[in-house]
């Protein structure tokens, strides 16, 4: 049994309650100046032969370890299909996540992150570190949603309990086969030691970017790399919004995915796990003028009293200079919790 959980990583860095509660979204006919950022570099970069869009991974390809190990060299994102999830399940998802983000502000503010939490109803955790409010509101879940979904809906809570539970069932095992793929790339000869030594832990967070009068001027999340080992993403019907940033090019619009696509990134701990070789990726999320978009994240990583220690194939073994010193992941998302991307600096050799 883990000794601590996720939720409580998070405790001991609360946030202020102006900085968790979202504005209503449904009032508002314009852009308040808390929300307006300077004009958003947003050209939609299209995708051809010199700048082709993120890899496709086909889980039932006989290279998928070498295919996903350059991918998360080069990319630090790719899309899988083959991945056994099924369309219905997205699709019930979408439809629950809706609902939810449907109801009036009075409603989901009963089940307002409190503080120190970490699940429910609230802005993005890195709002604080900006001075510009995102045109945003999430929803995080971790395991059963059940107290949060019985003070929504006292006589019908049962269907976005099961629906949630079943998706973060199903997310959690293809993390786990994700993962041994890209252990078995940094360690080929011993990828089920290195992954059985982990325990793992994962949150689901619902999220909604309304329609946004000014999209030139907002931004739906501000640019973040996200903490844990892997982040699995699913852009319902298929609404464009997620950019990368690209060394070379700035950033770049990931294309809308087909519908049997999943989008997967690197995240910090994976970047520290693999010694720099998997760099977690910096990302954004443009909002539209036109369209609610709302999407679905589930974030995996190992159990917090973990330690995460960079990983160096044995053939490189005398080598390769290690990047990064040991960090428990507890440490890890409370030093992130205070100082975002400063993080890397406190870590590095
Ligand atoms: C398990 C996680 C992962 C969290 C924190 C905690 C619960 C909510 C996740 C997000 C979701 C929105 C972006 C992010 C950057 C944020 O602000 O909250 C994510 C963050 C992280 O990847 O750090
Ligand atoms: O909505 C998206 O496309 C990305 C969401 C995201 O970056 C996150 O939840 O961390
Ligand atoms: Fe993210």
């Amino acid at each position: 049994m883990a000794t601590s959980t996720l939720e409580e990583a998070y405790k001991e860095n609360p946030l202020s309650l102006q900085h968790i509660l979202p504005i209503d979204f449904q009032s508002i006919q314009e852009v308040p100046n808390s929300h307006l950022w300077p004009k958003i570099n947003n050209v939609l970069t299209s995708h051809n032969d010199k700048n082709p869009n993120v890899p496709i991974i086909d889980l039932l390809a006989p290279n998928v370890v070498e295919l996903m190990g350059h991918a998360c060299k080069t990319w630090g994102i790719f899309q899988v299909v083959n991945h056994g999830v099924s369309l219905e399940l997205f699709d019930e998802v979408e439809y629950q996540a809706r609902r939810f983000f449907a109801l009036p502000a009075e409603q989901k503010v009963k089940v307002m992150r409190s503080t120190s939490g970490a699940t429910g109803y609230g802005t993005a955790r890195i709002t604080p570190f900006f001075s510009k409010f995102m045109w945003h509101e999430g929803f995080t879940i971790m395991d059963s949603p059940l107290d949060h979904a019985k003070k929504l809906w006292p006589h019908d809570y049962h269907k976005f309990c099961d629906v949630m539970e079943n998706y973060q069932k199903k997310m959690k095992v293809l993390s786990f086969q994700l993962c041994l793929f890209i252990l078995n790339y940094l360690q080929p000869s011993q990828d089920q030691h290195s992954i059985n030594s982990f325990e793992f832990a994962g949150a689901l967070q619902l999220n909604s970017y309304p329609c946004c009068p000014n999209p030139n001027h907002a931004l739906g999340l501000a640019p973040h790399t996200d903490s844990l080992f892997l982040t699995i993403l699913h852009q319902t019907n298929n609404t464009k919004g997620l950019q990368i940033l690209k060394k070379d090019q700035g950033w770049t619009s990931i294309a809308p995915v087909s519908n049997d696509a999943l989008i997967v990134n690197v995240g910090d701990l994976l970047h520290i796990l693999s010694n720099g070789e998997f760099p977690s990726v910096y990302h954004r999320v443009l909002v539209d003028q036109t369209k609610h978009r709302v999407s679905l994240a589930y974030f995996f990583g190992p159990q917090v009293d973990s330690m995460i220690s960079p990983l160096v194939s044995s053939k490189d073994n005398d080598g390769v200079v290690l990047k990064y010193r040991n960090v428990k992941v507890k440490e890890y998302l409370g030093l992130k919790a205070k100082h975002l991307e400063k993080v890397f600096s406190m870590i590095r050799f």
